[in-house]
């Protein structure tokens, strides 16, 4: 491809990202693998340099665009040469062409964020791995990356090909955040337990419990989502986890699911759905997607989450819930409103890029009298 034309493909495809974080569609990852599957004319360098370009966009951004030729305007104008229309160049520039204002994110999220808000939200992140204590031990694996000092599994700064290595394909390693790896630190779950993972997705964090307990007790990794929960039996089957149990979960129907459990959890972790804020720096468009009312039904799913959980947990049990969001809503207004619920809160930790190295997060433990 022609530099034009790369530039051409770049707001084609800004357009794309523009209009799913509109209307809640397909993430920019998937839109570019998509719009790539039906141009295999594009070669791997187009790609990546394609993709340079989206993503130089959507980073220093902050609000959404009006479209892919504004977002090219604001954030690349080295690239406004290329409004040639000549070819498969971009049409040439005309009056109502406005570039798109550089910025962190939406002024009210930044208002929101507060001290929170800085660009360190918006920095490359490492690829962080977690050691599968069932399979391996760090001492091995010291060639994949860096150790984390206060985190006995992980490494950072691993290869971009570590989805292809031996290692990962045979369950040795899982690539997870340090921060998502501090969340289950805090919940410490240890062998013969019963816990339950409320909020599993696709096991992330269930195969760090199922480590941390050796495989030994019981683990329930529960979710709303079928596809995401549909990809936890064959994770831990790579992983060799063999205590986990998946239970789908209705909406609004949660407790009757879990009603075998009822106050019998040793530990219940709550990773609840967020806004994601504390992700910005492997999903920059996700600042793009919220709104102020999408905030709130969040806001309020997490406090109705919150109160499942709680009615899991035994006598003397704990309750862990996290959010990847820096938002005070989502994190210390969700632990005053809970702390009434006769749970005492025992440690909560804010995790922020610029001082921790990780993605955001909000973390926070309660125990339950005996
Ligand atoms: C932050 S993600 C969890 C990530 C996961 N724990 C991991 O480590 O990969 C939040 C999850 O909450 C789930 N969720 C949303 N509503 C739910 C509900 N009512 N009950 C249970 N899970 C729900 C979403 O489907 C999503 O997978």
């Amino acid at each position: 491809m022609r530099p034009e034309g790369r530039t051409q493909a770049a707001i084609e495809i800004l357009d794309l990202v523009i209009e799913a974080a509109r209307d809640q569609g397909p993430s920019a990852d998937v839109i570019i693998a998509d719009y790539f599957r039906a141009r295999r004319y594009a070669g791997s360098k187009d790609r990546r340099a394609v993709r340079e370009i989206v993503y130089d966009c959507i980073r220093v951004l902050g609000e959404r665009p009006a479209s892919g030729r504004a977002a090219i305007l604001g954030a690349r104008p080295d690239l406004t040469d290329h409004f040639t229309g000549v070819g498969v160049a971009p049409a040439t520039l005309s009056p109502e062409d406005e570039p798109a204002a550089p910025g962190l994110a939406p002024a009210w999220i930044v208002e929101r964020l507060g001290d929170a808000a800085d660009p360190s939200l918006l920095s490359r992140a490492p690829i962080d791995l977690r050691v599968n204590a069932l399979k391996a031990c760090r001492e091995e694996l010291m060639g994949l990356g860096t150790p984390i000092h206060d985190l006995p599994y992980g490494l950072t700064g691993a290869p971009e090909d570590i989805a292809q290595r031996a290692e990962y394909r045979g369950g040795l390693v899982e690539i997870q955040d340090s921060g998502s790896q501090r969340i289950t630190q805090m919940a410490a779950a240890r062998p013969g337990m019963t816990v339950i993972d409320l909020c599993a997705g696709a096991g992330g964090k269930t195969l760090a419990l199922a480590a941390d307990m050796r495989n030994e007790g019981l683990l329930i990794a529960s979710d709303s989502d079928r596809r995401r929960l549909g990809n936890v039996v064959p994770r831990a089957e790579r992983a060799g986890a063999s205590i986990i149990e998946t239970r789908l979960l209705d909406p609004g129907e949660e407790t009757g699911a879990l009603a075998d459990l009822t106050g019998r959890a040793d530990l219940v972790l709550v990773d609840a759905p967020c806004s994601g804020t504390g992700t910005w720096r492997r999903n920059p468009e996700a600042r793009w997607r919220l709104t102020p009312d999408r905030l709130s039904r969040l806001v309020s799913l997490q406090e109705r989450l919150l109160a499942v959980a709680a009615s899991l947990v035994r006598p003397g049990g704990a309750l862990v819930y996290a959010v990847c969001s820096l938002l005070p809503e989502e994190g210390e207004a969700q632990l005053r409103r809970f702390s009434e619920n006769g749970f005492l809160l025992a440690e909560k930790k804010t995790l922020h890029p610029r001082t921790d190295g990780c993605d955001g997060f909000f973390i926070a433990r309660f125990e339950k009298a005996c």
